[in-house]
């Protein structure tokens, strides 16, 4: 695909993610409608479908990640990260717009599937073989697993419900990266770990990034997303507020959030406003018209 850069030449992008005008509203039944339903009116009003709202989780956004980028994405609560990735991982379908992935990503979320019965070395089997791993393949990768994981041989023979939300992450992490994945989505699961975690962490993320692959990182830590990410996408209250540089980035979301905290609303408001202001929409041209051969979410 190609793209008119300042001078207005093509420039040649080798995409791994592209976000083409994709925006994201809910409809959820409105609260009145839930009070009332058991009552005859409120059945009836459910029955006509009535009284539903709809909430605005994420504006027309479009951007491209190219092979070999960690991004990051930072925002307040409730600002449309963990949507965003729901897009880009094909979990939902944008209610507006297209996003592209050259293959499936795999999500790492605090949610993802671990098994709190078993143990951790049970965890690592299931969750290779549920990964599409033969036995052999699962066999082959269990050291290397454990090896990231950190956990000595005593903590792998323990059911996971008795492992510290830190060690438990650590495993998931581990488990989740180990099929190699080319796209991965990592929503807020890596702030839970260590020092020697986040470092084991960091190279190894390094080392899929090298391998062609791009990672997306969401989180609140921003020491967490500069150690980690070479770009950073500022999303707030669904629009996208800022894409560039982590130093550059978090610091007009500091300015933000700072300006929102002490109770100066306006000038937070200013700071938005100009920063949506100044960000250049990025226009998807497809070469040819055509989008790219891949998973396609809506
Ligand atoms: N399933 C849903 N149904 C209705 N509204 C939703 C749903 N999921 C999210 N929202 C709304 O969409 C908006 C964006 O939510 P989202 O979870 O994407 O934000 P976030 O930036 O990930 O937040 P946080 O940092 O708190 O995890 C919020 O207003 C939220 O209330």
């Amino acid at each position: 695909m190609s793209e008119q850069n300042e001078t207005g030449s093509a420039q040649v992008h080798r995409p791994s993610v592209v976000v083409d005008q994709a925006s994201m509203t809910y409809r959820v039944r409105s609260a009145d409608a839930m009070h009332s339903s058991g009552g005859l009116r409120g059945r009836l009003r459910a029955a006509r479908g009535v009284r539903t709202t709809e909430v605005q989780a994420l504006q027309p956004l479009s951007f491209m990640v190219e092979r070999g980028e960690s991004v990051g994405v930072i925002g307040t609560n409730g600002s449309g990260k963990s949507t965003l990735m729901k897009l880009i991982t094909g979990q939902m379908h944008p209610t507006s717009g297209r996003v592209y992935a050259t293959t499936t990503p795999v999500m790492l979320g605090v949610n993802a599937a671990l098994v709190r019965q078993v143990s951790g070395e049970d965890n690592i089997r299931l969750g290779c073989l549920a990964m599409g791993m033969t036995t052999a393949e699962a066999e082959a990768k269990r050291d290397a697993v454990v090896a990231l994981s950190g956990l000595d041989e005593r903590a792998l023979q323990l059911p996971l419900k008795a492992y510290s939300s830190g060690m438990a992450s650590r495993l998931q992490f581990a488990i989740a990266t180990s099929v190699d994945p080319d796209i991965l989505v990592i929503d807020e699961a890596l702030n839970t770990g260590d020092a020697q975690f986040r470092e084991r962490t960091r190279r190894r993320l390094d080392e899929l990034r090298e391998q062609a692959g791009c990672v997306f990182l969401v989180s609140h830590s921003l020491s967490t997303i500069q150690e980690m990410c070479q770009r950073v996408i500022w999303i707030e209250q669904g629009v996208l507020t800022m894409d560039g540089r982590p130093e550059t980035v978090t610091r007009g979301y500091n300015l933000y959030v700072r300006a929102m905290s002490h109770g100066r609303e306006e000038e937070g408001r200013e700071i938005l406003a100009r920063k949506q202001a100044e960000i250049v929409p990025q226009r998807i041209d497809w070469a040819g018209g055509v989008p790219p051969q891949g998973t396609t979410n809506g």
